[in-house]
């Protein structure tokens, strides 16, 4: 009898962090496949800031939710035959007994990546969920002009990384905020982004009157930050409030945020966006990356058991680009 290991979270988290025993793992049996099913076999699970704002509300206990890419081993659908790579929404499991349908928390439909000669974890990354939020986050909301200035908050992450470079691609100057040095001489060195700030340790007002008003503000935190850069923005400003990871967890969730001057304001979620046109973006982001015109930068943790771990270091920032577990 095969078993597959799966994470279930079985105390509601009581704070930001959650604590590694609010995470169970259990062992099911992986029953014989019916017609139109397929068994995956997963290589590289997720971790993402919503597992913690999703959570709120959320009764326990429920298998962890998220993303992965695996490899088909068995197959009884022909549309999904073995030894084909697939994305699924199926969660923190090793193996997965899929069908051609959604998954009915999320309504993700299984389907293959397109990494072309990429690593395939980019599929979970830079060319999966994070990188279309961070495409068409910056192109359909902010729609950054040459010449104008962007803004991007949690600027060394998965969606951050990639929102500054597409910034400078259309001909911005870009300013990143991140939470260590390390970070701020990656965006800086590695990344060409023009300016970049450690929030923990500047003011980030007097960094923020170095650089000049913002034309477009990418918001991934919310709080005090996104409030302060709200006060250094340009009139006729676009933001784009992609996520308040500095609210997640907390008693009273975003408050209201405003521009002293007027600005279109705007909260998304990528999902917001046709498959045709997720698809497109994934197409552009796979073109620059094979040029050489963007980078993706991932924290890759090794082993089954260290998802827990993963997830809490990214929540304390110790991810660069996007964090992923290799099973
Ligand atoms: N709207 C949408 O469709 C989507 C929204 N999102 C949102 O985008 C944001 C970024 O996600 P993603 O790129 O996957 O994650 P990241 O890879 O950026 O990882 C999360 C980062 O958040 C930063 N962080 C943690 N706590 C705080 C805090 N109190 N203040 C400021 N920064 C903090 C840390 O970086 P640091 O070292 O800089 O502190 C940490 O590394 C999140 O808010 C997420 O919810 C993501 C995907 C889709
Ligand atoms: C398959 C589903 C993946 C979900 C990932 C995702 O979209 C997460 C996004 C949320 C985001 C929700 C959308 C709109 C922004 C609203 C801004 C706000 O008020 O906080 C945000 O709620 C937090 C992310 O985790």
């Amino acid at each position: 009898m095969r078993k597959l290991r799966k994470y279930v979270v079985r105390k509601a988290f009581k704070d930001y962090l959650p604590e590694r025993n609010d995470f169970e793992i259990v062992d099911e049996v992986i029953p014989a496949l019916n017609d139109g099913e397929f068994l995956v076999k997963a290589e590289y699970i997720s971790v993402d800031p919503y597992m913690r704002s999703f959570a709120d509300g959320r009764d326990v206990p429920y298998d962890q939710f998220g993303f992965q890419v695996g490899k088909v081993v068995d197959s009884r659908n022909s549309h999904y035959p073995a030894d084909i790579h697939v994305v699924s929404h199926s969660g923190w499991r090793d193996f997965s007994v899929l069908t051609a349908e959604p998954d009915p928390m999320f309504n993700v439909t299984p389907y293959r990546p397109h990494t072309g000669s990429l690593p395939i974890s980019l599929a979970i990354g830079a060319l999966g969920m994070p990188g279309i939020t961070a495409y068409l986050g910056l192109t359909e909301i902010c729609d950054p002009k040459e010449n104008e200035t962007v803004c991007v908050t949690s600027a060394g992450g998965a969606v951050g990384s990639l929102v500054g470079q597409i910034a400078k691609l259309k001909g911005c100057t870009v300013i990143g905020f991140a939470g260590s040095d390390h970070k701020v001489n990656m965006l800086l060195n590695e990344l060409g982004f023009d300016y970049a700030f450690n929030y923990k340790t500047t003011n980030v007002k007097e960094a923020l009157n170095s650089t000049g008003n913002i034309d477009c503000y990418f918001d991934n935190v919310g709080g005090e930050l996104a409030k302060i850069i709200l006060g250094n923005m340009k009139e006729h400003g676009r933001v784009a409030i992609c996520g308040s990871i500095s609210t997640y967890g907390k008693k009273s969730r975003r408050k209201a945020l405003k521009a002293p001057v007027s600005v279109k304001m705007e909260a998304f979620s990528f999902t917001q966006w046709d498959i045709t046109k997720q698809q497109a973006a994934v197409s552009q982001l796979r073109d620059w990356l094979e040029s050489g015109a963007i980078k993706a930068k991932e924290t890759i943790t090794n082993g089954f058991e260290e998802l827990p771990d993963t997830l809490l270091a990214m929540l304390k920032g110790e991810n660069v680009g996007k964090a992923v577990v290799k099973v």
